[in-house]
């Protein structure tokens, strides 16, 4: 064989090698993604009896609720919570990290069942309540790290209420304080934000998280740490929002940041998987416990004032400054 035909042999022999490696990684990947198709909820994803519209109320209650990680059955991380949260009030969750804060929320969204105990809405056990009800139409959750979509800022709020009109898309914008920055680009509600909103900034995806979660008119809305991620400005724009969105709600707010949650209607202090306090800002503070204590630590932790820096207008990043 000459040399030259014996150097393309080699090299078509090594194209090969990699090629079929590249097959098998595809096919354990391809196989994996067919095992999770596979699995079926233990929580079945709809079934069960809806509340309608006109008579929900959006009280929700825990009794007596224990909760353990199915994948951690010794840990027990709820101990005997009992909790209410009246309609139209709000009530903050806070205590130290790994308290059971986020995990309070996942029991009301039934993303989990309790071991022990019962979580109602208006006084009906949820799980004699249609999942897909309960998360689609009655509970709003907003996190601190938003869930966009790579498509327009129109379809990534439509994705609260998939049959809701442009008209509904507006006003949802509108009451999250988005409709003036999305108007004032080029595109408008057309805009592509980019894969995860990758060209908006952190606010601004925020504000977009609030609107989906609003357009489905919810009764009940869960913040989980909405604001923390977000600098002084963006902070008071998206809390002005949240505050617009919590009238006439039923909201459970879940704080690291004690600052947030003084105006709340009840303060709950949680340790070790139970409800060691409750009261307003004022009536904790008086009594000296374990909110006192964190409200002192919090405020040596950040001895320093920060003066907000001066309002920028608003655009969409470009696609080039992504980080
Ligand atoms: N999916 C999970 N599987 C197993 N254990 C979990 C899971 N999620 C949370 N935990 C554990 O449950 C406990 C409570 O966690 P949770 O996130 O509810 O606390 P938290 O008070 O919200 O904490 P943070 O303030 O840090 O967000 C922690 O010990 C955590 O490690």
């Amino acid at each position: 064989m000459a040399p030259e035909s014996r150097v393309i042999a080699l090299q078509s022999m090594a194209n090969l090698s990699v090629l079929f490696g590249q097959v098998v990684r595809g096919l354990s990947a391809g196989a994996r993604v067919f095992e999770y198709m596979a699995l079926s909820p233990c929580i079945p994803l709809s079934g069960g009896c809806c509340i309608p519209k006109e008579h929900l109320r959006g009280s929700v209650t825990f009794q007596n609720v224990c909760f353990s990680y199915p994948c951690r059955p010794g840990f027990e991380v709820l101990k005997d919570f009992t909790l209410t949260l009246p309609p139209g009030k709000i009530v903050a969750l806070v205590g130290q990290s790994g308290g059971g804060k986020t995990t309070v929320a996942s029991l009301l969204e039934r993303f989990y069942d309790p071991t022990a105990g019962v979580v109602m809405l208006d006084g009906r056990d949820l799980r004699t309540l249609d999942p897909s009800w309960l998360r689609g139409q009655v509970v709003g959750f907003i996190s601190q790290e938003p869930v966009l979509f790579g498509t327009t800022i129109m379809e990534n709020i439509r994705f609260g209420k998939l049959e809701a009109s442009d008209e509904e898309v507006y006003a949802a914008a509108r009451e999250a304080n988005a409709h003036e920055f999305i108007t004032s680009f080029p595109e408008g509600y057309n805009t592509i934000v980019g894969e995860r909103g990758t060209t908006l900034s952190g606010g601004q995806k925020q504000r977009l998280a609030i609107a989906r979660a609003l357009i489905k008119q919810p009764t009940v809305l869960i913040l989980d740490e909405a604001t923390s991620a977000l600098d002084a400005e963006s902070e008071r724009v998206v809390q002005e929002a949240l505050d617009r969105a919590s009238a006439g709600r039923t909201v459970l707010v879940i704080a690291h940041r004690l600052s947030t949650v003084r105006g709340a209607h009840c303060i709950i202090v949680m340790a070790d998987g139970r409800v060691w306090e409750a009261g307003t800002h004022e009536e904790l503070l008086k009594k000296g416990g374990l909110y006192a204590e964190l409200i002192r630590r919090q405020a040596l932790d950040a001895p320093r004032t920060v003066t907000p820096p001066p309002k920028k207008p608003e655009g969409p990043r470009s696609q080039q400054h992504k980080s």
